[in-house]
């Protein structure tokens, strides 16, 4: 079995690379791999962040494998629903920090791929889009849900249903991407950024991580309440002792993810 999703570990940092080529298309096999893998990086308790990248210098990702859906079976179509929803959901779980490292064409599942991480990076050359409606589908690993959370209904409306393509800037300017860089750099600044996650208490970034992710839907009192809860929580952790200690004691912590 090819191994379309790639990865590397190294400074409590994972690199993970969709490797389909021409365009680093989506398959069922391509997305249950991404889940398998996410999951056991959430066991890795050394593993703090992650960075996601297209192979070669064209494609980011395309999306979905097109021809999958050329014959209209609506079994297929299931699949593909489920395998992403569990794909994309996974990753926007983990409980470290993820960082899209768009590095050209991010378009459809390619730029909901992109969404259902934590901050997107992308190179000046890159070309954001979601042209599912162009080709009869619909964008279903949380487009409209998370694009439209990211940068509000006008600008989600305008990509999806005008099919608008954009570039990095225009991305840039309406908050579909935190950062542009020069062609050629998206990784290399992504990986810059997660050794400033790896810096901080692993305990810390989860429990913001879960606090800004699952209070949003919730009242403003939910949320402050959860807050002081989960305030509390690190207390039972060693990260807390350890990163107040260190900086009380002057030297870098050692932080143990729990
Ligand atoms: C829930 C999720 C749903 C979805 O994701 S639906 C899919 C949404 N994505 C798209 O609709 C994007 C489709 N691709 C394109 O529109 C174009 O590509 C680009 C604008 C991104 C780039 O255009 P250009 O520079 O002309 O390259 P090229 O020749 O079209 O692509 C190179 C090779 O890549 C294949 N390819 C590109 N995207 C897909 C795809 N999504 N599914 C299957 N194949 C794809 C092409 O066919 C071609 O292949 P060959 O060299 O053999 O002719």
């Amino acid at each position: 079995m090819t191994n379309a999703i790639e990865h590397t570990v190294s400074d409590h940092i994972a690199v993970i690379t969709m490797n389909n080529p021409p365009a680093n298309t989506w398959t069922e096999q391509s997305l249950m791999q991404l889940t398998q893998l996410v999951l056991s990086l959430n066991e890795e308790r050394d593993v703090y962040a992650l960075v996601l990248v297209g192979q070669g210098e064209k494609f980011f990702s395309a999306g979905a494998d097109l021809n999958l859906f050329a014959s209209g079976d609506k079994a297929v179509a299931f699949k593909m629903a489920k395998a992403f929803g569990e794909a994309f959901e996974t990753l926007s779980q983990f409980r470290g920090v993820s960082i899209a490292a768009i590095n050209g064409y991010a378009m459809g599942g390619g730029l909901e791929v992109a969404l259902a991480c934590d901050i997107r990076i992308a190179e000046t050359q890159a070309k954001l889009a979601l042209p599912e409606a162009k080709v009869g589908l619909l964008p279903c690993a949380g487009g409209t849900q998370n694009l439209t959370a990211l940068v509000g209904e006008g600008w989600a409306k305008r990509m999806i249903l005008c099919g608008e393509q954009i570039d990095a800037q225009m991305a840039e300017k309406i908050g579909l991407v935190e950062q542009v860089v020069a062609k050629g750099d998206a990784l290399n600044q992504a990986i810059e950024l997660a050794k400033q996650v790896a810096n901080q208490s692993p305990s810390s970034v989860a429990a913001c991580k879960t606090l800004i992710q699952t209070t949003r839907f919730q009242t403003r009192d939910y949320g402050l309440a959860k807050e002081r809860e989960l305030f509390m929580a690190l207390f039972d952790t060693d990260d807390q002792q350890e990163g107040v200690n260190a900086f009380l004691e002057k030297r870098t912590p050692e932080w143990k993810n729990q």
